[in-house]
Order: C-alpha cells, then structure tokens, then sequence
C-alpha cells in the first residue's frame, strides 16, 4: 500500500476508533481511489476523498415502544445523510440486532458510490435500528415501524431523504412507516421506496436487487462467452435479495442448488426450482421461519447447520445475505472447486482476504456497490413514477432495470480495466462512483 493511501487511513481510523466496518469499506475504496486522485491534478488540493469519509449529518436517536406483554422497550435509531452532492440522500433502513454506527456509516459510504454508478440523481445515506424482528408479532412490528418513524420523519422527505428496506425491512414495515409519516406530515409523498403497489410504488422493485445482480454477472460472463445456462449456481441468504436472485438465475438456465440463514444452508442437488422457491418464500415471506423447514418437505435436501454453503461446488456464486459473509479461506475453496464467477448481492459480503483472492486468481468478480445497484437503481425509478404520478409497466421498468445494470458494467469496465485486459471491478466501481461525486463537489464549492 502506498505511503499516501496509508497515511489517509490512519488519519481516518484516528477519528473513527472502533468503527471496523466502516474503516473496511474506506480502505477498499481509498486503495483504488488515491492512486487515480494522484494522476489526475483536477481532484487534487480540494480534500474530496477527506470530505466524502465525514457523514454531513448523523441522527441517531431512542425509540421507545410498548410490547404485547405490556412492557416498555427500548432500541436505538440512526439514520447517516453522507453525501448529497449529486441528490436528496438515498439509501434502506436495517432492523437488525447487530446495527451500529460502524455498520451503517459502512453502509452509507458504500451507498454514495453505488447511488453514482446508477446514473440516477441520488445522494447517499443510510438507517436502522438494533430492533431485532425476529419472534416479534404484526402488531410489535406495526408498533415499532410507528416509534422509529415519529422522530425520522422530521429529518427526511421526498426531496432531501428517501429511505427504503433492508434487511429486516420489507413491504410490510415500509407499509408501516409509510402510513406513520402520513398521518405525521399530512402529506403524501414518495418519501419511502419500496412501497405497496397500491400507494405508489413500483412494479419489480421487490425483485430488482437479485434480478440486477444476475443481470450484471450475466454481463460479466458474457465478456467471456459464457451464459447461466447449465451453470451451478450457490447463493447464500434467502431473504430479499436471495430469493429473486434464485429465480432470475434459474429463468436463465443456471441450476441453483443452496440457499441460507444465519442457522445454516439447504443443499439440494436436484436444484431449487420455481416451485421449490415457492415454498421459501412462504416459509420467508409468510411465516417468517428457518429455512432448515425446506428439507422437511424437500427430503432430498440436506441442511447443513451453522454453516455457509461456499464448500458447495459450483461456476457461480452470488452471496445475498450480510456483510463478510466469505473470508480468504472460502474464497481458495470457491476457485479450488472451478468457480469463475462472483457478483457480490449483499453488502460487502467478502472479507478483504477473500476479494484480494478473487482479484489475484483473476476470475470475473463484481463489487456489491456495482452488482447489487439494481435495488436502489428501481428505487430511483420509484421516485420518477412518483414525481410524475405515472406508473410504469414491469416491462418499462425491467427494461430500465436491464439497460442501468449494463450501464453500471461499461462503467467499471472503462475505469477498471488492466493492461492485460483484466478487468478489475472494484477498482472500476469506485473511480467511476467517485468522479460523478467529485465533480459535483468541485462544482458546488467547499460546502
Ligand atoms: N433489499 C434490497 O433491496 C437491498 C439489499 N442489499 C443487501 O443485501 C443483503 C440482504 O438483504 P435483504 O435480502 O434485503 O435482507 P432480508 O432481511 O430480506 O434477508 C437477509 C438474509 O440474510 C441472512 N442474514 C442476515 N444476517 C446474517 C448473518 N449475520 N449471518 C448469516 N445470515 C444472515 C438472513 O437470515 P436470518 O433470517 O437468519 O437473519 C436472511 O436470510 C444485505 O447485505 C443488504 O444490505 C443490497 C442492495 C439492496
Ligand atoms: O432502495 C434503496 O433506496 C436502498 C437500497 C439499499 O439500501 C442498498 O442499495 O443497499
């Protein structure tokens, strides 16, 4: 690492001790960033990389809510406003018990980067709360929805914040704000993305995080001459983004043959086919249960418990459930069994050994800021539909969904590809992420 990358993450790490993530995700990005920064005078002397590392505004706040049982509890809300060089910050909310400030600057330096690659006019930002769903009845989740957006709600709205789901936050809870924000602000806005079909949201923005996923490995492969047909394909989660991530690999001919939770992953040989996929999401979306219920119907699956499927052989593999999910010694295990492909879906999901491996055996590798856009790309288009109070068809905005994906992928070829030919995603996703931002910061003066 060069003396300059060095000496800007020390600095960095001084003013955000005990922020692990964050410094992670910092590091990926200043590794490929300062060394552009140096050869190109016009992003030099004006601090932009020093600038995008410091949130332009951190919420953080108490929710207090009564339970079933009566009892008062009490969680702790965030909400990160990064950057909004380029427009109103954008980005989900998590409800998880693991969320912290570390976890959600991460997440909200990542999304700024991401936001720019979409090509669409979104700042970026990034929330939660350490409220863990899991076990909590319709009416706690109502109830906690309510409490968290009763203080948000003054500090977003549909030109200077829009939040959306993540994990943990699906259409129901998104429903569940919505409707708090409304009664709050007595006005209705596209202020949340993800939102029900009937109060403005979007045709495939429930599939667009898996669905864009494939379509950018889909665009990777094709570099090569290769396709998802007759390829085996694991995928790790079996939430959101898991789940369509699934089905969109299977309509093009792949044969996915896992799925996980965070108590371990179904193996089935004979592939998770549309039906199959059916059963999960019932088991997910309905009953909210584990997904080792699967092999009580499908008896030719295996659970592995408490542990990740990477061990499985396969061509391709889309991790979708939560950051540093796949470390060093999985990624060897990976190219060991034949992978040649990798599109990040979740967040970070490869610890930095595992994407120094990917990078050094030269297989196709896609950042999730590039692969995983597709969600916040539809989220974007949410809020056109919403402006204009239009609604588009599934075709339009598949369509769209398909030509940004594309986009997003000339976009890293250009800015990261080597002398032999290599491309090197990561560094493509993070110059071409930071030169939209930086050029909108440079115009904007030192604000
Ligand atoms: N939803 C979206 O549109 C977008 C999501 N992402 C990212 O994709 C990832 C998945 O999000 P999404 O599908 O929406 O979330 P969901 O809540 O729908 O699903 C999350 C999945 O990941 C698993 N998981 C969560 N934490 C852990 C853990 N510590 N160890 C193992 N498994 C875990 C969950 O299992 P369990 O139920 O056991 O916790 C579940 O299967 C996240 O990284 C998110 O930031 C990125 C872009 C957009
Ligand atoms: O759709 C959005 O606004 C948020 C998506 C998101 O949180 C992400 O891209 O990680």
């Amino acid at each position: 690492m060069s003396q300059s990358v060095n000496a800007f993450l020390e600095a960095v790490a001084k003013r955000n001790a005990n922020e692990p993530e964050f410094m992670q995700a910092v590091r990926e990005v200043a590794e490929t960033v300062i060394p552009f920064i140096e050869k190109n005078p016009k992003y030099q002397g004006k601090m932009l990389l020093e600038r995008m590392v410091e949130p332009e505004r951190v919420i953080m706040f108490r929710i207090a809510w009564i339970d079933d049982a009566g009892n008062t509890q009490v969680n702790r809300g965030f909400r990160i406003q990064m950057n909004s060089a380029i427009g109103p910050y954008k980005g989900g909310i998590r409800f998880h018990p693991s969320v912290n400030l570390s976890i959600l600057k991460f997440l909200a330096f990542e999304q700024v980067f991401k936001n720019s690659l979409t090509t669409l006019p979104m700042g970026g930002g990034k929330g939660g709360s350490d409220f863990d769903p899991k076990g909590k009845s319709d009416n706690e989740i109502m109830k906690f929805c309510q409490a968290f957006m009763t203080e948000l709600q003054r500090h977003i709205g549909a030109d200077t914040d829009v939040p959306a789901g993540d994990i943990g936050v699906g259409g129901r809870e998104v429903g569940y704000m919505f409707g708090q924000y409304k009664k709050l602000r007595n006005e209705f806005t596209g202020v949340l993305t993800g939102k029900g079909i009937s109060f403005g949201g979007s045709l495939i923005r429930p599939e667009a995080t898996g669905y864009g996923d494939v379509y950018f490995a889909q665009n990777m492969l094709a570099t090569k001459g290769q396709s998802f047909e007759g390829k085996t394909v694991v995928v790790s989660g079996s939430g959101n983004v898991a789940q369509y991530a699934i089905e969109k690999a299977t309509q093009l001919g792949g044969k996915v043959v896992t799925a996980s939770d965070s108590s371990g992953y179904i193996y089935d040989a004979d592939g998770i086919t549309t039906e199959k996929l059916a059963y999960i999401m019932e088991i997910k979306n309905v009953r909210y249960g584990r997904i080792n219920e699967y092999v009580a119907k499908y008896p030719n699956a295996k659970f592995v418990e408490g542990k990740r499927p990477w061990e499985v052989k396969c061509d391709i593999a889309l991790p979708c459930a939560t950051q540093n999910e796949l470390n060093g010694e999985e990624a060897k295990m990976l190219i060991a069994n034949g992978c040649i492909c990798v599109a990040e879906g979740a967040n970070m999901p490869s610890t930095p050994e595992a994407v120094e491996t990917f990078i050094a055996a030269k297989i196709l590798f896609a950042p999730g800021k590039a692969s995983n856009a597709g969600g916040v790309a539809t989220s974007g288009l949410e809020m056109s539909q919403n402006s204009l109070r239009l609604s588009w068809t599934r075709e339009e905005v598949d369509q769209r969904l398909h030509k940004i994906m594309s986009d997003i992928h000339e976009a890293c070829v250009k800015y990261g590809t080597e002398a032999d030919g290599f491309v090197d995603y990561v560094k493509g996703a993070n110059i071409a992420g930071f030169v939209k931002v930086a050029d909108a910061m440079l115009a904007q003066g030192v604000v």
